[in-house]
């Protein structure tokens, strides 16, 4: 293997890439055929706010006149300044709006460009000035003055917001993609250095899921900059938000009444990245304030609809269906598109298939933007799946399984072909990786980095790694383990271990790693070899140690009997089920990412309920009556969209609670409550049918159901089933809190349709089977 370049080294690497100077090219047409089949038919997303979008820019001089005379000075942007002040900002203004070499202004609001080390350094000599750059053929409605200012040095936050305000006013996928597309197309040929920002910004990301710098800023920091920025009082936003229900909305209302007297220099997306950054990892003394302050600095610079996006943004949701997987297919399309052009030859569709096909392979493989992002603009999409491969260290997107409920299922679907039972572990997944220089790390199911939560695994690894392997990823369920029994002790358990700032001498609970497959060992990705083999090499490369390391207990026998059989024994060893998995051919090779019918689960309790349980995102609540008085008495839950980036409701859920949990769940999410519905989420609006209490999205629970049924009140997969009906539990018991999975890895809407349609066929094959006659009658 050659030498593998840390992200940051890539990242560096893409940061003084030179921008590659432009070709023209028609690029709406091209991303108006994108081959992504049209979805099926969705729930519209929330409304698209009807203001003005673009915004006009506020400059009411004359309003600000009559504030000059004598020492109490005006406001600029809602600071109270000095004529002496003024005068010198004016100076300072115009002149940092003409240089390259653009330095922070000394008063915040007027000149932001620049400040980073990244922003300095990218605006060299040399590189393609605006004259050489043909004009894109869709020009966002931006004023031209702003954009000249910058078009040199680096992308402008206003050119992201008026693509953003176009991808609002849609909900056409397709037509969402051929917008990211040529926005992306222009990021690469006008600034190729800003292109990874970009992205990040899209998806709302700061880095990718395992550097673990995330936004998500309190709604009550967010009031008070918005406030203080904005010469409000805290209690006029508060109302505000209250009615509309969007800070984003209101900080853009609030920045455009607000007198400005000079135009701010153009955000750049390097210098709001950064600071973005900074103001996710402002912590300790004082942090509030300081983000407060962060905060005003990036509003002030903000005009026409950025506001709203910068306060979106900071509260970690954007409320544009941008799902990553459309930011794949428009980036791939771009970068497919761009370097054809570069080629000058024409991009068939084929190609554009074959383009996203392949980013979306790759990513799942290594998602890291930071290494991906500068490979694609150095080597091109078509060189991708070489020069972007697993790497230990990157953790890879985990393959998941289907749900079954029938003995019988598996043997349909597996048919002829050899297929394995597997215990499934009751545990956490853990993925362990050993890179070529020597380190550990174990990563979550969402790619979160958990090393420091188990550093006991991590003090295992060198007892039950052989010398022989010198580099791995091995996928794996970290159980809770009893010491003095040697047994698995139940997922309850694990959950008791502390998830921040644990030491190895003070953990009380033991973790056991379980290991089912190996991805990747000695420089080689193992992904695409039979599962059959993959076994060997676990088996060769590594040794059971009771109560650290074992490999999941498995049996290879076929018939429905020992099937069922298998499944009692794995029950009464702690374990949930088993999972069955497809041993040789190419169906059995490592699918990252995927929910492949190639590994079907069977739980216990499947076999008298739905096929799984569901994991659901706690959005409303009811008070609770009689011996429920002082708590919650039921939650509403609802499913996600990712597609349309809804939260649909699904069921009212009361049952399966102890009075600990309902104490537990009233204190934890009573610290969450909004004033009134988020606009992403979708519910009845029947009054009878409202929650006392809404909640921001925040905690996945897991729940079992039934049955489920069509529903007029519940949203959930509606227009999947039926055009006006969604989706709902019947029934529905809680199981337990999901902490390890994000609310945006909540059970699909699309899953939902799955097992109802599942449910389906399964009662119409029983009663073919209870009535093999039923036909002749
Ligand atoms: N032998 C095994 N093979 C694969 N996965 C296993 C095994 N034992 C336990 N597991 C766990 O079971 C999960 C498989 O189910 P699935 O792929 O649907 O993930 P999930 O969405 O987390 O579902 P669940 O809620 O059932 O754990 C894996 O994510 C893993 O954590």
């Amino acid at each position: 293997m050659g030498a593998v370049l840390s992200p940051l080294q890539y990242l560096r690497r893409a940061v003084w890439l030179r921008p590659m100077s432009g070709r023209q090219s028609n690029i709406s047409k091209f991303f108006t055929l994108g081959p992504e089949q049209a979805r099926k038919k969705r729930t519209p997303a929330a409304p698209a706010n009807s203001e003005n979008e673009d915004g006009s820019r506020v400059i009411k001089k004359e309003e600000n006149d009559e504030k000059t005379s004598g020492n109490d000075g005006i406001a600029v942007n809602g600071e109270k300044r000095t004529a002496d002040e003024l005068e010198s900002l004016k100076e300072e203004h115009g002149e940092a709006t003409n240089s390259m070499e653009t330095k922070r202004s000394k008063v915040d609001g007027l000149s932001l460009a620049s400040s980073s080390s990244s922003s300095s350094n990218l605006a060299s000599e040399g590189e393609t000035t605006p004259s050489e750059i043909p004009p894109p053929i869709a020009e966002p409605p931006l004023e031209s003055t702003r954009k000249q200012q910058t078009k040199k040095a680096h992308a402008t936050f206003a050119d992201m917001v008026s693509t953003f305000t176009k991808i609002e006013k849609t909900t056409k996928r397709l037509e969402i993609i051929d917008i990211m597309g040529t926005y992306f197309f222009k990021m690469l040929r006008d600034y190729p250095n800003d292109l990874l920002i970009s992205v990040y910004l899209s998806i709302n990301k700061l880095g990718p899921d395992y550097s673990g710098i995330e936004l998500g800023i309190g709604e009550s920091i967010i009031m008070k900059a918005v406030a203080e920025s904005t010469g409000q009082t805290l209690q006029q936003i508060k109302q505000a938000f209250h009615k509309v229900g969007d800070l984003g909305l209101v900080a853009q209302t609030s920045r455009q009444n607000q007198p400005t007297m000079f135009q701010p220099a153009a955000l750049t997306l390097p210098f709001l990245f950064d600071s973005l950054k900074s103001i996710a990892q402002m912590s300790g003394n004082q942090s509030q304030n300081r983000k407060i302050g962060l905060i005003k600095r990036l509003l002030s610079s903000c005009q026409g609809a950025e506001p709203k996006y910068l306060i979106r943004a900071l509260e970690g949701k954007l409320r544009l269906q941008l799902a990553e997987k459309t930011i794949l297919v428009s980036l791939a399309n771009a970068c497919a598109q761009y370097h054809a052009d570069k080629k000058q030859v024409k991009l068939s569709q084929q190609d554009r298939i074959h383009a996203e096909q392949t980013l979306r392979d790759v990513y799942s493989q290594l998602p890291s933007y930071d290494i991906i992002v500068p490979r694609l603009i150095e080597h091109g999409i078509e060189n991708l799946r070489e020069t972007c491969k697993l790497t230990p260290g990157v953790p890879t997107k985990p393959m998941l399984a289907k749900p079954t409920k029938q003995f019988s299922e598996v043997l349909d679907t597996f048919d002829q072909a050899t297929f394995t039972c597997e215990y499934k572990y009751d545990g956490e997944r853990a993925q362990v990786h050993f890179t070529e220089d020597g380190k550990f790390y174990v990563f979550s199911r969402n790619s979160e980095d958990m090393s420091v939560r188990y550093p006991d695994i991590m003090a295992s690894v060198p007892r039950w790694r052989k010398p022989e392997a010198t580099s791995f990823i091995l996928d794996c369920e970290a159980t809770a383990w009893d010491k003095e029994e040697n047994r698995i002790l139940p997922f309850q358990k694990l959950a008791t271990r502390k998830r921040k700032d644990v030491k190895l001498e003070e953990i009380k609970v033991r973790a056991c790693l379980f290991a089912f497959d190996i991805l990747y060992l000695n420089g080689k990705s193992l992904l695409d070899i039979p599962f059959s083999e993959r076994r060997k090499h676990l088996y060769t490369m590594f040794q059971p140690i009771t109560g650290e390391f074992d490999f999941a207990k498995h049996s290879d026998q076929r018939s429905v009997e020992s099937i069922q059989e298998f499944l009692e024994e794995a029950v009464k060893e702690s374990c949930e089920g088993l999972m069955v998995k497809m041993l040789e051919g190419p169906e059995s090779h490592y699918e990252p990412s995927k929910r492949s019918r190639h590994w079907l689960k069977i739980k216990k309790d499947y076999l008298s309920g739905v096929g799984d349980s569901l994991d659901l995102i706690v959005v409303g609540a009811y008070h609770g009556r009689g011996k429920r008085t002082s708590v919650y008495g039921a939650f509403l839950l609802g499913c996600y969209d990712p597609d349309t980036e809804t939260v649909q409701t699904v069921c009212k859920l009361g049952t399966g609670f102890s009075e600990e949990q309902l104490e537990q769940f009233h204190r934890q999410l009573s610290q969450i409550v909004i004033p009134k519905k988020k606009d992403f989420y979708s519910h009845s609006e029947a009054p009878p049918h409202q929650p006392d209490v809404w909640f921001e999205p925040k905690y996945l629970w897991e729940v079992l159901t039934a049955d489920l049924s069509l529903s007029p009140v519940y949203k959930a997969a509606i227009g999947y089933v039926q055009e006006d009906k969604g989706i709902s539990l019947r029934f529905p018991r809680f199981v337990r809190v999901r902490e390890d999975k994000n609310w945006e890895d909540a059970t699909t809407s699309e899953q939902v349709s799955e097992f109802y349609r599942s449910q389906i066929v399964h009662t119409q094959a029983s009663a073919r089977a209870s009535s093999p006659n039923a036909e002749e009658y």
